[in-house]
């Protein structure tokens, strides 16, 4: 029988970035090289679901490629997974003023008032409040370097820390494409699930069929069966010599 958590209902700011996505493509735009992400911005950038910036980009570029994406009308993922205490998490959420801000990360395992801080400050945003998601178990990590941070069983504690973070006010979580499906049956479909680790090998392009630091890689099939959201995607297309292609040929395999 499913232990679908009844706690969980459908929000309607989730199910309106469900409807209002193109496809459930992200663009992990981690290059260092703000012109050549630009380049890729601009081949592909209007073809994929949503754009996601993290620490890499972010470092060189500041707030600057932000608003140049969310000025292009794009959907934006900022990816800097706060983890510290709830005032500091409060503070820089509350500073965000992106038009087009869909997606915020934290990790779960900040605790309950830390997401608790962040939802706050979401919901205080003008115009459409970002969802905020929780890093449950980080997709690199294996057995050995979970058992060294007293994880001794990967699936157990994506749920758990999942469980946190949702009754905590976190409207989905990210995780390996893996922990999906036991995620769907605990939680139901309420929560927005968004995994990166992908990578595949299909069709006449690769979409980077070595899995780099991606321990828990999955293929954008096993993502999508698993019930995810969103398939975030980085070097595949960062490290592809056509990257509209290798878009193009992936959009029609699923
Ligand atoms: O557990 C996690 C959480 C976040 N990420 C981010 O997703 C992308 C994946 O990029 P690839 O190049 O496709 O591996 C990257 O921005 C990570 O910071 C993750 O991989 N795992």
């Amino acid at each position: 029988m499913s232990q679908y958590h009844p706690k969980f209902s459908s929000s309607p700011i989730v199910e309106t970035l469900r409807s209002s996505l193109k496809n459930r493509i992200c663009l992990a735009l981690d290059e260092p090289d703000v012109v050549r992400a630009r380049s890729l911005l601009l081949a592909i950038g209007d073809m994929v679901g949503m754009i996601k910036v993290g620490p890499v980009l972010f470092m060189r570029s500041g707030m600057r490629f932000l608003e140049e994406i969310s000025d292009r009308g794009i959907p934006l993922f900022l990816d800097l997974k706060w983890h510290d205490i709830p005032n500091t998490v409060f503070g820089a959420i509350s500073g965000l003023s992106l038009p087009t801000l869909r997606l915020l990360t934290v990790h779960a395992q900040g605790g309950e008032a830390m997401i608790r801080a962040a939802r706050e400050a979401s919901d205080s945003l003008p115009g459409v409040s970002p969802l905020v998601l929780a890093v449950t178990l980080l997709t690199h990590l294996d057995d050995r370097e979970l058992g060294r941070l007293g994880v001794s069983d990967r699936g157990a504690g994506v749920l758990g820390l999942g469980s946190l973070a949702l009754e905590s006010g976190a409207h989905g979580l990210v995780m390996a494409p893996g922990d999906l499906s036991s995620a769907r049956n605990r939680f139901g479909g309420a929560p927005y699930l968004v995994t990166p680790g992908i990578r595949w090998e299909e069709g006449s392009v690769s979409g980077g069929g070595r899995k780099d630091d991606q321990v828990l890689a999955g293929s954008p099939k096993e993502a999508l069966l698993g019930g995810s959201d969103l398939l975030v995607i980085g070097r595949p297309f960062l490290k592809s010599q056509d990257p509209k292609r290798l878009l193009e040929d992936l959009l029609s395999s699923v």
